[in-house]
């Protein structure tokens, strides 16, 4: 059927039912479902702006309206146009928020994703078409979101985003925001920050998360596809809860930081023997808050200047990961041999002289005692006389002044062996023990690899956990020998029990030998 047909035969359509609709609210609901129904796109946008026109005219709630409208972007013509980060903010948030059961008619794409563990899949982009519409109450007030097709602001050279439909030529995708002009201050003031601040977590939510290794000045970056979440871990439950809520609060404290005049920034110690899931609960942090992990290797920084750059070469939301900081920063290696006396706060010279560095534009201090720097095989050297505390300042100084969330992670087996000045309070502000496997941590690892939650083996294993001293790790390695929960299960009696021979001194070990030959 010919374009100019069809429109005569729905402006009658439109006609009609104009005429025959006994009240102003029932000719709301007929037309736009008429519009939807019968109108080419084209049509749609005018036929809309022709019923709000009526329904104004007929009084319709008395109310007046007030639509913002939200361009791809900035209108104007020249050089430089900037994007609308409303209009895109507004995509992402209608698109977490549309309800593909409450709506008649919804824009859909499947975009390629990779999921949390690292597989392919696919992400669902829902979107509103043009000529459809979206309420979304906020505050008590009803906002209308609705999709118009309009002239070009000016070339219509936006990308359109996966899926959605783009603008191209003279043509443009529009947003309108529309609401009772009473609450034109709710709207600017509290909604479209709460639009902007929803997209932006949306956004964090649904990115790739990056882990970025330092190479000279720069930061090498690769996608983060590590599997540890909270789940998985096997730890303390007590003290995952309180990890968790924790990084939660500190996630949500912007407001709070910026008010007592803080760095937004964290610090978590983690120590305890090799194999008992430190690196595990760095990726499990990451994977919960959504955050790029920077894994610094001092063994690679070679000058202050390198290490300045680096930091400030990190994005924001994002853990600063240093790991066994006893190998790369001896810090009872000092010149004096003497350990630092002196505690306290942390402004002023620090123990080792290293001036306050709170001040962002000083470079790192040059530390008077000679720290001397160590790899784990002590050979490979660290940035010339850099000592944690030092290190410390300096970051506070340069994270102070950029009000954005940073974590900061220092990892040891030996945490006797740690310049006191780090362990002070105020330093780092969470100490956390990864220990020997538990019973309950035991349990974690058997729903993960088996999901089973008993088994008659079960008690045995408890008792012997309770006596001897095994890493997560030794533990996840007996469970992943099979498949089968009662042959993974016994082979780990088993390896306990010899465990518990070995740890036994030779004197208990033969009482028990004889004990069991009497028996
Ligand atoms: N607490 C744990 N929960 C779950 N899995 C664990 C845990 N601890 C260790 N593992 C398993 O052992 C492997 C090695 O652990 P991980 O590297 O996290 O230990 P680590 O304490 O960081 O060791 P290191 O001190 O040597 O760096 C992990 O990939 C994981 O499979």
């Amino acid at each position: 059927m010919e374009p100019s047909r069809v429109g005569r035969q729905t402006v009658d359509a439109y006609r009609k039912a104009l005429a025959t609709a006994a009240s102003a609210a029932a000719y709301a609901v007929m037309a736009r479902g008429m519009a939807r129904e019968l109108l080419p796109p084209e049509l749609r946008a005018a036929a809309r702006w022709a019923a709000s026109a009526l329904s104004a005219r007929l009084g319709m709630g008395g109310r007046e309206r007030r639509t913002l409208v939200v361009r791809s972007q900035q209108a104007g013509g020249g050089v430089g146009r900037e994007e609308n980060l409303l209009f895109d903010a507004a995509r992402t948030y209608l698109a977490s928020r549309l309800d593909p059961r409450a709506m008649h008619r919804l824009g859909l794409t499947l975009a390629r994703a990779r999921d949390g563990h690292g597989g392919a899949g696919w992400r669902r982009v829902l979107f509103l078409e043009p000529g459809d519409s979206t309420v979304d109450d906020f505050e008590g007030v009803r906002f209308t979101w609705a999709c118009v097709e309009a002239p070009s602001a000016g070339g219509g050279k936006k990308k359109a985003r996966k899926g959605e439909p783009g603008t191209g030529g003279d043509r443009d995708f529009v947003l309108e925001l529309s609401f009772d002009a009473e609450h034109t201050d709710v709207a600017m003031d509290r909604y479209v920050p709460f639009v902007m601040g929803a997209a932006e977590e949306v956004e964090q939510r649904d990115r790739e998360l990056k882990i970025c290794m330092n190479e000279g000045r720069s930061w090498y970056r690769v996608s983060h596809h590590h599997p540890a979440t909270f789940d998985t871990l096997a730890m303390d439950p007590e003290l995952k809860r309180s990890i968790i809520a924790d990084l939660d609060l500190f996630a949500s404290r912007r407001d709070h930081y910026r008010r007592i005049g803080k760095a937004w920034k964290r610090g978590y110690l983690l120590y305890g023997p090799p194999g008992t899931g430190k690196s595990s609960l760095v990726a499990a942090m990451a994977n919960h808050l959504r955050y790029d992990l920077f894994d610094l290797d001092l063994a690679h920084v070679h000058m202050n200047t390198s290490l300045q750059w680096l930091l400030i070469g990190m994005s924001n939301r994002s853990i600063l990961v240093i790991e066994d900081i006893d190998c790369c920063c001896d810090a009872m290696s000092r010149e004096d041999g003497k350990a630092p006396a002196r505690t306290g706060d942390s402004g002023g010279d620090d123990e080792f002289g290293n001036g306050n560095a709170s001040d962002s534009d000083a470079p790192l201090p040059p530390a008077k005692s000679k720290i001397k720097p160590k790899s784990k095989n002590d050979q490979v050297p660290a940035a010339e006389g850099i000592t944690l505390s030092g290190l410390l300042n300096f970051i506070d100084g340069l994270w102070s002044t950029s009000g954005e969330e940073r974590i900061i992670v220092f990892t040891t087996n030996y945490k006797d062996r740690l310049d006191p000045a780090l362990l002070r309070p105020g330093r780092m502000d969470m100490h956390v023990y990864m220990g020997y496997c538990g019973w309950e941590a035991f349990r974690t690892l058997a729903r993960n690899y088996f999901l089973v939650d008993d088994h008659e083996l079960f008690p045995e294993i408890q008792a012997l956990l309770a006596e001897v001293e095994v890493t997560p790790a030794a533990v996840s390695e007996m469970l992943l020998r099979s498949d089968d929960a009662g042959v993974a299960l016994r082979g780990l009696k088993e390896f306990l029990e010899e465990k518990k021979q070995q740890a036994m001194p030779e004197a208990k070990q033969s009482e028990e030998e004889a004990e069991a030959g009497k028996a």
